[in-house]
């Protein structure tokens, strides 16, 4: 990674090298990102992951601009500054940094990305994009497709399924940023003793939210800001997935499956809930569970943590069934886009049925290992039906042991949460009953 030699070039540069790591390699941002900013400031660093998650959220409106104003597209080999470009771009129509300051550090960090000959070409778009301005704004307007600013498989998708209306504020909640949602571990701390300490290192937040676990801040922090965070007092965990290990309900004594547990939020959560459980946390990634250690040391909590495979449960089951199992399933992700806007660009329409159908063999493996009286609870940070509502469909029909059990507040069988909803995720939840 180049030095940055320009007031903000370097945050400029760092982020048209993560946007074409996403865009142009498939990396998701979360790993694009520290590889880029590790030598920047933490004022740049911010700056570099404002722009990457403004690029990757209005990148359809981007696109347009930037054709409207190159004679051809670039070529493959110039890429990183067509990234550059987005960047810029968004500086000038999204963010109103003052366009001085945004045009001379986005041709500067040309230099940095050892681009200094085409520094006039990123200067010429640039000084375009500014003087045509209201003209772009007023053509982007006029344009219904360009609103949304998702792939149109996806919108297509989500519009045939909630039709036109709710798929609007689906777009428009996945286009904004998500808010901080703390989880406070009961174990240690309750609500009233945390909102002190919050008022206490002047942490602005909300007070109404439907779980006592569960405090949305006005403004993200730094974690290590909150109160308490080092030693376990509290977590960061959105609002929808927070409700998992309510769902679940885990009593004492009870052997309790975490299926698919990495990073380890609803493990953490499911044993602060229910400290006395046998709690079981398995995944397949290694690199992720590492995750899952560091939260339960954080939080001073213990579960067994196996590194394994759902779907070969004779590699690490011992034979025991559960009272219990949670199943969040690897899914398409659709309903965290806001805050991974990466996933509308790096989601393609055909992993759609892979992953229904990895959801369903995890699914019936996961039955099998299940106590008869006991509860399985699946879930997902999906918005889709192929995920959710028919993926639980097709599994009654497979399991005439099966049953489902009332889950949402207005006693529905199975609860599909859409971003934005009480500031939340998208998030879905079926609970299925074994019969004795
Ligand atoms: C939605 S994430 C789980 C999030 C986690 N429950 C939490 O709250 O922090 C899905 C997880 O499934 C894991 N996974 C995918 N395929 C798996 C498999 N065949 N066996 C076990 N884990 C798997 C992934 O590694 C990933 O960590």
């Amino acid at each position: 990674m180049a030095t940055p030699h320009s007031a903000g070039a370097g945050s400029r540069a760092a982020a048209a090298q993560a946007l074409f790591m996403v865009l142009e390699q498939g990396r998701s941002l979360s790993q694009a990102l520290p590889l880029v900013t590790s030598s920047l400031s933490g004022r740049d660093r911010a700056l570099c992951q404002t722009l990457c998650y403004g690029v990757l959220r209005f990148l359809p409106q981007l696109n347009f601009v930037i054709s409207h104003l190159l004679a051809k597209p670039l070529k493959k080999d110039l890429a990183i500054l067509h990234s550059l470009l987005l960047v810029g771009t968004y500086q000038l129509i999204f963010l109103r940094t003052s366009d001085h300051a945004a045009i001379s550090a986005t041709v500067e960090a040309a230099s940095l990305l050892q681009r200094s000959r085409q520094k006039g070409l990123i200067n010429g778009v640039l000084r375009n994009v500014q003087r045509q301005r209201e003209q772009l704004e007023a053509a982007l307007a006029s344009h219904d497709e360009l609103q949304h600013n998702h792939p149109r498989w996806l919108a297509d998708l989500i519009r045939s399924h909630y039709g036109p209306e709710q798929a609007e504020a689906i777009f428009s909640a996945n286009n904004q940023q998500a808010p901080m949602w703390l989880r406070i571990n009961e174990q240690r701390t309750d609500r009233a003793q945390y909102l002190a300490r919050l008022a206490e290192a002047d942490i602005g937040y909300h007070d109404e939210s439907p779980l006592s676990s569960a405090i949305q801040l006005v403004q993200p922090v730094d974690v290590q800001r909150l109160p308490g965070f080092a030693e376990g007092m509290v977590s960061v965990q959105d609002l929808a997935a927070q409700h998992a290990a309510w769902l679940l309900n885990a009593a004492a004594g009870e052997r309790v499956l975490d299926c698919c547990a990495a990073p380890g939020g609803k493990t953490a959560h499911i044993l602060e809930r229910q400290p006395d459980c046998t709690l079981i946390a398995v995944d397949s990634d290694a690199t992720r569970l590492q995750r899952v250690h560091d939260n339960l040391q954080r939080l001073q909590l213990n579960a067994e943590v196996i590194n394994g495979d759902a779907m070969q449960p004779d590699n690490w089951w011992n034979g025991e069934h559960f009272d219990r199992i949670l199943l969040d399933a690897p899914c398409s992700a659709t309903g965290v886009i806001r805050r991974h806007p990466d996933i509308k660009w790096l989601r393609r329409s055909q992993d759609i049925a892979v992953l229904a159908q990895l959801q369903a063999d995890i699914l019936d493996t996961m039955w099998s290992l299940l106590k008869p009286g006991g509860t399985l609870l699946y879930a997902t940070c999906s918005i889709l039906p192929a995920e959710n509502s028919e993926q639980i469909a097709a599994f009654m029909k497979r399991h005439d042991d099966a049953r489902q059990v009332a889950v949402a507040p207005t006693g529905s069988p199975d609860w599909q949460w859409l971003p934005g909803e009480h500031a939340g995720d998208g998030f879905y939840y079926a609970k299925l009953e074994k019969r004795t």
